[in-house]
């Protein structure tokens, strides 16, 4: 049998190539609510996943924590274990004030601010989400937003206010921890990605009070984490996704 990957703790016997990715290990659960035969798989650290299937499509379920390093260690053991296409659902804070909470941001690329990923390779190699997976976003969800965003290391940096104001006037759409590393590693190992963001934060309001909204299960940003999920079953039960 095949050796279990370090600490995601699965193997290759699951037989899956699709792969759902959040932060919150909580939030595995929520998109198994919306699977049908879901099997609980491992639990270690900050990887929680399940199997399930969806419109007869199987498919993982695994979370990857907060932030690069611990995402790079779940694309991987990921990848190692033989999944080739990868949707992160995730939250974010919008960085332009047109976007309401519970929208959706979808990345069409991301401003690699993540410390991990220039160890990999130069900053300015592109982070970019697979073109077929974004044109099937865009097929099944025309109201989200999207465009660029950021991926960042630092929740709590003294200057956050100024740095996102600057990205913003460059068009940035939001800010997450993990999409950037997620693509450069999906384009590394040749798996395909996308990242689906549901806004927690409206721009310039409280970035702790918009998590904390979302953790409580409030209505808005609650729907919108439903859309988010929704999206990527849809995405990945398509044939050729
Ligand atoms: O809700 P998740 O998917 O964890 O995403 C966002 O939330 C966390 C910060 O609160 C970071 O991981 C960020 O990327
Ligand atoms: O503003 C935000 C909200 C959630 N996650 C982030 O990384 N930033």
């Amino acid at each position: 049998m095949a050796e279990k990957q370090a600490h995601i703790q699965l193997d290759s016997s699951i037989q899956v190539q699709k792969a759902i990715l959040v932060g919150d290990p909580a939030r595995v659960d929520k998109v198994g609510a919306m699977m049908d035969h879901v099997q609980p798989l491992a639990y270690n650290r900050e990887f929680k996943s399940i199997k399930g299937s969806y419109r007869g499509e199987e498919l993982l379920v695994i979370s990857t924590g907060i932030g690069a390093p611990s995402a790079a260690i779940a694309m991987e053991e990921l990848h190692h274990i033989g999944i080739t296409t990868v949707i992160r659902v995730g939250s974010c804070g919008s960085m332009q004030k047109n976007i309401p909470l519970g929208a959706l941001i979808i990345a069409t690329g991301t401003v690699r601010d993540d410390g991990l990923g220039s160890k990999y390779v130069p900053s300015i190699y592109p982070a970019i989400p697979d073109p077929d997976l974004l044109q099937r976003a865009k097929k099944h969800y025309p109201e989200g937003y999207f465009g660029i965003t950021r991926a960042h290391d630092g929740f709590y940096m003294d200057n956050n206010e100024a740095v996102e104001q600057e990205w913003s006037q460059y068009g940035v759409l939001g800010g997450d921890m993990e999409t950037s590393i997620i693509f450069v590693l999906g384009t590394l190992r040749k798996m395909k990605t996308l990242s689906i963001l549901n806004n927690v934060v409206l721009y310039r309001a409280d970035l702790s009070a918009g998590v904390n909204h979302l953790v409580s299960g409030e209505n808005t940003v609650s729907k919108g984490e439903r859309a988010s999920i929704q999206l990527a079953l849809t995405i990945l039960s398509e044939q050729e996704a």
